[in-house]
């Protein structure tokens, strides 16, 4: 094609593959980690031979929804955006495994079919926005309207865990050993300050009676003075308990992030205590926005491009936040490069972002992308080349993938309990609240 000749952007060919990545044994309210969790990488192919990429999650109710929808696409065009929202609409939904609020997507708040689609729908946004500014030359942040800054803040994203995966089990092994006590947070913390140079603290929850994780802030407000610090124990408390929380950590925190589960109970914690609250999980769609903004819920909203359909709806959910004074931030999940270029490339282009966004990629020793996207002061800069301004490893790829086909352990969907169970045979998932 010579220079200045208009690219035929029609979709040719989509490739779905569904990998295993490491992760290392992150204790939350449910369980632990299993040793290796599934994404999916979306590739689309346009009829130039451009390849846009996307990464979503890669459990197997994820996949079902995802192949049925891949196989629709070839011969509509990458910039039909809008398109593929109608087109998630006509791809069935097995209800029966997307209704239980604690399967795979409890940490994410009520799971629904909706949900599933919409994530499903990002991946191939993310790919089709990837490919688009490729054919033009342009960074994804441009086709999103232009980026607002040059590096996008991050924060560190602090976990109880283990040194290891229990014994027997497979796994990759990693440096950062145990912190199962304030003292072993505190020097994860430093660790991940020395290391990325973050500087907001986030500490995963709901894992250890709520006094012990007071005291494990407490100890970080003394480590790190004048950082902002959170804490998340994905809805594991009651009202009285987060209100105790909040009574002894509200001096020391940004904001308690999803202290109980629901908008009631948020609305409740937020006016007694006067603590911001921010949440991944009590607002998860734009249906749920209304009533929990009106009352006073939320005071900073997590977006994830994962779970809200993608860059574009982020943005229209940023736009929201502005409008009700809600204060935006950005929850992760396990992910690999091609989602943190993604989150990169959106957060760049939202005003008004006070508040560092979260991101677990500190933690994943693999990726499926040639060169690792890097933390410089805690920011990851953003990317100015075409399209996301990742590429494709094809070796770890098929590496990762293969490790997929090989599993016949039960790792193909995220089950935090049932690896948790390993270690400890009698866990069941707690119910909600837990104290
Ligand atoms: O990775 C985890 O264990 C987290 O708990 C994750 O699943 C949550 O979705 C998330 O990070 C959160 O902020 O709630
Ligand atoms: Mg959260």
């Amino acid at each position: 094609m010579t220079t200045g000749t208009p690219h035929d952007l029609t979709i040719a060919e989509v490739r779905l593959t569904p990998i295993l990545v490491s992760d290392p044994p992150l204790l939350n309210t449910q369980g632990v980690h299993q040793p290796y969790t599934p994404r999916l990488i979306v590739e689309v192919v346009t009829a130039d031979g451009i390849t846009g990429v996307g990464e979503t999650y890669g459990d197997t109710q994820y996949l079902e929804l995802a192949r049925p929808f891949a196989e629709r696409l070839p011969g509509r065009r990458v910039t039909d955006l809008g398109g593929l929202f109608a087109l998630a609409d006509e791809v069935a939904v097995d209800r029966s495994r997307a209704g239980g609020r604690l399967d795979v997507g409890g940490l994410r708040g009520v799971q629904t079919a909706d949900k599933l689609r919409l994530s499903v729908v990002s991946g191939f946004e993310v790919a089709c926005l990837d490919a688009t500014g490729k054919a033009l030359g342009l960074p994804v942040h441009a086709l999103l309207g232009g980026k607002v800054r040059d590096a996008v803040e991050y924060s560190a994203y602090l976990f109880y865990r283990w040194a290891d995966h229990p014994e027997g089990v497979a796994s990759e092994k990693d440096d950062w050993g145990a912190a199962l006590d304030p003292a072993g947070v505190v020097a994860q913390a430093r660790a991940f300050k020395e290391r990325y140079g973050f500087r907001s603290f986030k500490l995963k929850g709901g894992v250890f009676p709520p006094e012990e994780e007071i005291a494990a802030v407490h100890a970080l407000a003394e480590a790190f003075p004048g950082h902002p610090l959170r804490l998340d124990p994905n809805g594991a408390w009651s009202v009285e308990t987060s209100l105790k929380v909040a009574g002894e950590l509200g001096d020391v925190l940004e904001y308690l992030e999803d202290p109980a589960l629901g908008t009631p109970a948020m609305a409740r914690i937020a006016e007694e205590s006067g603590v911001p609250l921010a949440t991944n999980m009590c607002v998860t769609t734009f249906a749920e926005i209304q009533e929990a903004f009106t009352r006073g819920a939320v005071q900073v909203l997590l977006s994830d491009h994962h779970y809200w359909g993608g860059l574009r709806n982020t943005r229209e959910l940023a736009a929201v936040c502005r409008a009700f004074g809600v204060g935006v931030s950005m929850h992760s999940n396990t992910h690999l490069g091609i989602s943190l270029a993604a989150m990169t490339h959106v957060a760049s282009t939202v005003p008004g972002l006070h508040h560092a966004c979260d991101t677990h990629y500190p933690w994943q020793s693999e990726d499926v992308i040639t060169e690792r996207l890097v933390f410089r002061d805690g920011t990851v800069a953003v990317p100015d080349g075409p399209g996301l301004g990742v590429t494709l490893d094809r070796d770890r790829l098929g590496a990762l993938h293969e490790r997929w086909l090989a599993d016949d352990g039960g790792l193909r969907d995220r089950d935090d309990a049932a690896a948790m169970r390993v270690a400890d045979p009698g866990w069941t998932t707690p119910t909600v609240p837990r104290w």
